[in-house]
């Protein structure tokens, strides 16, 4: 297959050959061979796949909320060719067995995966780190969906026993000693975020950061929320995630968004919000994941108190950051390293992440001029909602996994190809 006249994110102008699943040539002027089909890309910008390193898919266990394939489709129609599963689902994937069932519900996936182990009390790391483990991770050190919170000695075990494997970890940074209590006497959806303090962030992101140098290796900071998280994770030296809503949305907009806005970390103050763009801009963090956390309209619809955390985002991030881009507030170049060559790069994906000769052919073309509104109602996730109702989103005009099509929207309308996503950690 021939990819004629892309353009890249950093403006070069070329031609793309895809051998099998492999990139084979990135190159101008590339002449067509006899029998091969021709993709023109009308000039259109070709980055490689988002790789989104954190999403909750819910199977098994909660297939109401998400499924592998209804998850999957939503990271295709979104320009994500690989996503990483967390271990919160039922049973937790704290087990052998329970590794290997959620392996099993992952072979629906349109896009390649990663999966997750966690950590618990009655975690089995022998067996776990004998199965094709992405990372540890995400490792609760406060509570959130699924209650796997677990205590510090815990925590230190846990990030020794990864080194030993040489497994990377991602951990939730929040200290549940530090949460606000007085903020549970009010009942507006505001009172999430003062609950939850920016601060419970920095001191957890702190702890952990501090593990990791004891035992000499690196943790990698889930969803951080707040700029005193993103500096703490940056000067010990380890990495860092910002999700699209803790990059976009802040405080100000619990009024319209009520118990929807309700995750973990919390939406944060305005001035934090536009803290933590800078690092995102500058390069401070090193990748952007969506953190898609799933959860049904019945049950977002309730207290503040009993709604439960999380917002769905795996289809619109990248639409979101090519909007910023069209906008003039990023560039393209910072979008590529954010949604893939650096989540290659820190989770050890020497074959993803880059439009590159030997790379696999992970691709998405997208019109950079050409946004579309946001309804949640046409996302493909179950959920059927979504934080960004109404905003601008640049969205692919096709998404390929190792060459072939996942998904394609033109006059005649959308398609999605068949299940064939693999585990990266796999025949690697
Ligand atoms: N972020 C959330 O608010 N919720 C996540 C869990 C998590 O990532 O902490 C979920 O699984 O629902
Ligand atoms: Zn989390
Ligand atoms: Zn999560």
């Amino acid at each position: 297959m021939l990819i004629t006249n892309a353009r890249l994110a950093d403006g070069r102008r070329c031609d793309v050959r895809v051998d099998g699943e492999r990139i084979a040539a990135v190159e101008g002027g590339l002449d067509t061979h006899a029998d091969e089909r021709v993709l023109d890309a009308d000039g259109d910008l070709l980055l490689p796949g988002m790789i989104d390193t954190h999403v909750h898919f819910r199977e098994p266990g909660y297939p109401e909320k998400e499924t592998w394939a209804t998850g999957s489709r939503s990271a295709a129609a979104g320009g994500v060719t690989t996503v990483v599963d967390q271990p919160n689902t039922e049973p937790p994937t704290v087990t052998g067995n329970a590794f290997d069932s959620k392996a099993e519900r992952a072979a629906d996936s349109l896009v390649d995966f990663g999966l997750n182990a966690g950590v618990t009390a009655d975690w089995k790391p022998d067996e776990l780190f004998a199965r094709p483990v992405f990372a540890l991770g995400e490792v609760f050190l406060a509570d959130s969906t699924g209650e796997m919170g677990i205590d510090a000695d815990l925590f230190a075990t846990a990030v020794r026993e990864a080194a030993d494997h040489d497994v990377p970890v991602t951990v939730h940074a929040e200290d549940a000693t530090v949460f606000d209590g007085s903020a549970k006497e009010r009942d507006d959806a505001d009172a999430w975020s003062a609950y939850r303090t920016a601060e419970a962030e920095a001191i957890a992101v702190e702890r952990a950061c501090a593990v990791g140098r004891e035992v000499g290796s690196g943790v990698h900071i889930a969803h951080t929320s707040t700029p005193e998280g993103v500096d703490a994770a940056n000067e010990a030296g380890m990495t860092c995630e910002v999700t699209p809503h803790h990059l976009l949305l802040s405080r100000d907009d619990l009024d319209d968004l009520g118990t929807f806005g309700r995750m973990n970390p919390p939406l944060r103050s305005e001035e934090r919000r536009a803290a933590v763009y800078d690092r995102v801009r500058d390069g401070t963090v090193d990748v952007i994941a969506t953190d898609h956390a799933p959860h049904t309209r019945a049950e977002k619809d309730a207290g503040i108190w009993d709604a439960p955390s999380g917002v769905p985002g795996v289809e619109t991030a990248l639409a979101l950051l090519l909007e910023e881009a069209r906008q003039g507030r990023l560039d393209y170049e910072r979008v590529r390293d954010l949604t893939a060559t650096n989540p290659a790069a820190v989770f050890d994906l020497p074959r993803k992440g880059r439009v590159e000769a030997g790379r696999d052919a992970d691709l998405v073309l997208v019109d950079p001029g050409s946004p579309r509104e946001i309804r949640g109602e046409e996302l493909r996730s179950k959920a059927g909602w979504t934080p960004f109702e109404g905003w601008n989103g640049v969205f692919p005009r096709w998404t390929m996994v190792r060459g072939e099509m996942v998904y394609e929207r033109d006059e005649d309308g959308e398609r999605f190809g068949e299940a064939g996503g693999e585990n990266v950690r796999l025949s690697r």
